[in-house]
């Protein structure tokens, strides 16, 4: 066996011994059998030894803090996600005591390692499996609205893309919140500084040396170039970074950037969590679902626990943090106490303070599943399947994009589509993405019980302009896969494949509709009394607590949210660590 594993790619190797660190370290493997496979893909005997001393030594660590969990910690920071794992990374690494909470298990499975897999995880127990109310505006479809439920959190089960918000989001944050740190300069500062190692070439816009490895998409199927000719065809920008000077033009199109790095996904536990797992001033609980806060004379005190079938109370010295994605922070808040008043009554649950946004301005972007054309063969899927991308405007008044044209390579149609027109097997999609929506709707309490499901009302589509969008964009998808640049890959346009007139297009937009699951907004910042929290993320009317996550954004940014939650759990550590 030793010589065939010696014999693999050296980016098939370093995989395999990657997941083999990984599933050391989460006690999912045992020293003598991480000995035996390290030896097989070609690891010294000292080598192989002295890195399972690490790792034994990191989670003896880990074992030995949850089996004490008496006294305070300095801060509890509850959700191992996006926003939660950089925001307890940071607060470890400078020393404070750190308690990090997390429902799902660690990120060892396969469907989580590889990229190539993500969308196995959805509908498993790495998802929380919520899906909102049917409404008229998606013609009473009922859409899921997946989120990661392990270490990792979103992070662990995305499609892995890269990509920043653009100066007039994060400027517009920046008024709302009354703070320019929220700014775009200042976030650029934080991506360049200490986020990003970046693997392209030097730029005033990239960051090299920071904690997350971001990439362009490697050894892309030849239809992501073509899609690129053909945005070029029709006089759109395409250029080498989808990051970077698009951030401050009118949009544009290229190759997407990637967590991926030699086949393997590098969430945000691989950035932040698992550089600091061996300190003794972290503890990473797992399997550990929180129930409520625990309030005291109007301060938030610590938290209640379900874990191993038993609650547990955690204090927290400093402050706790939410950081459990945009539905279910405002389900812990709600359930807490901290909601809107008349809600809470419903549920028999007290008020510890009337705050009656709590839950609302819920938000998505839409991802239409989708125009979709024949391939001559089969399409070899690389990466996360989705390696191609641009951002447009259906109004050039607009002072941000709202059109996301994404490439899939396979024929994504929503359940509404691939029924009234099930498309081939051998075809690949052009989605139109609605980056800009206008539309609102609310997370509310399903019940009191901590465990049951919130009840989510996306109302996507609700508010006429996105359906506008969505139709504009749908004519650009179409004018993107006709081209002559894409002839090559595309025998026919199989969806919709016939002209549409104004009102049918209008329903292949609603019946197309589906997410790209960047939920967001229920918690929201603002410098208005109404906002749920200030610029320094703290709950306003209650000390003791902040959200950082998804949640607080206003308006959500007009790209994909993993690297805004990341800048969102960076800027949380910096308000933390500064005690404003
Ligand atoms: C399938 C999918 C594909 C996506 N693709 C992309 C993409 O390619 N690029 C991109 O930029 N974005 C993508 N996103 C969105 C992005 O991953 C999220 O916006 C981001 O992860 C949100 O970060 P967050 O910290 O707000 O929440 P999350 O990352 O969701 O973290 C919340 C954490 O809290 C935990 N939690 C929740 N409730 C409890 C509880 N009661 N007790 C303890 N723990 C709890 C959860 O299990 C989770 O780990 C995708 C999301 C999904 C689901």
């Amino acid at each position: 066996m030793g010589s065939v594993m010696k014999d693999l790619g050296e980016d098939l190797r370093s995989t395999l011994l990657d997941k083999l660190e990984t599933s050391l370290l989460c006690g999912t493997i045992r020293r003598r059998q991480f000995l035996q496979w390290s030896l097989a893909l070609g690891l010294g005997m000292p080598a192989a030894s002295a890195l399972a001393d690490t790792l034994d030594a990191a989670r003896a660590n880990q074992d030995a803090r949850a089996k004490a969990l008496s006294g305070e910690f300095d801060i509890i920071v509850c959700g191992a996600g996006t926003s939660g794992c950089t925001l307890a990374g940071r607060l470890a690494e400078a020393g404070l005591k750190v308690a990090l909470i997390e429902a799902g298990d660690w990120d060892t499975a396969p469907s989580i390692l590889d990229p190539g897999q993500w969308f196995m995880n959805l509908g498993t127990e790495r998802d929380w499996g919520d899906v909102a109310v049917p409404t008229a505006s998606v013609n009473g479809r009922a859409i899921a609205s997946h989120m990661g439920r392990a270490v990792g959190g979103g992070s662990s089960i995305n499609a892995t893309i890269w990509v920043r918000p653009p100066r007039a989001d994060l400027d517009g944050w920046a008024e709302t919140a009354g703070d320019k740190a929220w700014g775009y300069d200042a976030a650029l500062k934080l991506f360049t500084g200490r986020i990003e190692n970046w693997q392209g070439p030097a730029s005033p816009y990239r960051g090299k040396g920071g904690k997350v490895w971001s990439q362009v998409a490697a050894d892309p199927p030849p239809i992501a170039p073509a899609m690129l000719a053909a945005a070029r065809n029709l006089g759109l920008p395409v250029s080498d970074d989808l990051n970077g000077a698009r951030e401050e033009g009118p949009g544009g199109f290229a190759l997407m950037n990637q967590i991926i790095k030699d086949g393997r996904r590098m969430n945000m536990a691989q950035a932040y969590l698992y550089p600091v797992i061996d300190r003794p001033n972290l503890t990473v609980l797992t399997r550990t679902r929180v129930t409520r806060l625990v309030v005291e004379n109007g301060r938030v005190v610590g938290i209640k626990a379900l874990r191993d079938g038993a609650e547990i109370t955690l204090r927290a010295a400093r402050e706790v943090v939410l950081s459990l994605g945009a539905i279910r922070t405002p389900q812990i808040l709600m359930l807490s106490g901290i909601g809107d008043r008349a809600h809470l009554a419903q549920h028999g649950i007290a008020s510890v303070l009337h705050a009656p946004e709590v839950g609302r301005n819920f938000h998505d972007h839409i991802l239409h599943g989708g125009c979709i054309w024949e391939s001559p063969e089969p399409v070899k899927m690389k990466n996360s399947a989705a390696n191609a991308s641009g951002f447009w405007k259906s109004d050039p008044a607009f002072d941000r994009p709202d059109m996301n044209i994404v490439q899939i390579e396979l024929p994504y149609a929503s359940d509404a589509i691939g029924k009234e027109y099930g498309p081939p097997a051998s075809a690949w999609a052009l989605c139109a993405g609605l980056v800009d929506p206008k539309s609102r709707g609310e997370v509310r309490l399903a019940s009191a019980d901590p465990t049951a499901k919130p009840v989510v009302t996306a109302s996507f589509l609700s508010d006429p302009r996105d359906v506008k969008s969505q139709m504009a964009a749908i004519d650009l998808c179409r004018q993107i896969g006709n081209d002559p640049a894409m002839k090559p890959y595309a025998k026919r346009e199989a969806v919709p494949g016939k002209a549409l007139d104004p009102d049918a297009k209008a329903q292949f937009v609603r019946n197309g509709a589906t997410t790209f699951f960047h939920q967001v907004g229920t918690a929201r910042m603002g410098k208005d009394d109404g906002a749920v929290v200030g610029a320094d993320l703290k709950v306003k009317g209650l000390a003791g607590l902040r959200i950082v996550d998804g949640s607080i954004m206003p308006r959500i940014v007009t790209c994909a949210t993993m690297a805004t939650c990341v800048l969102i759990g960076e800027r949380g550590a910096d308000l933390v660590l500064a005690g404003k």
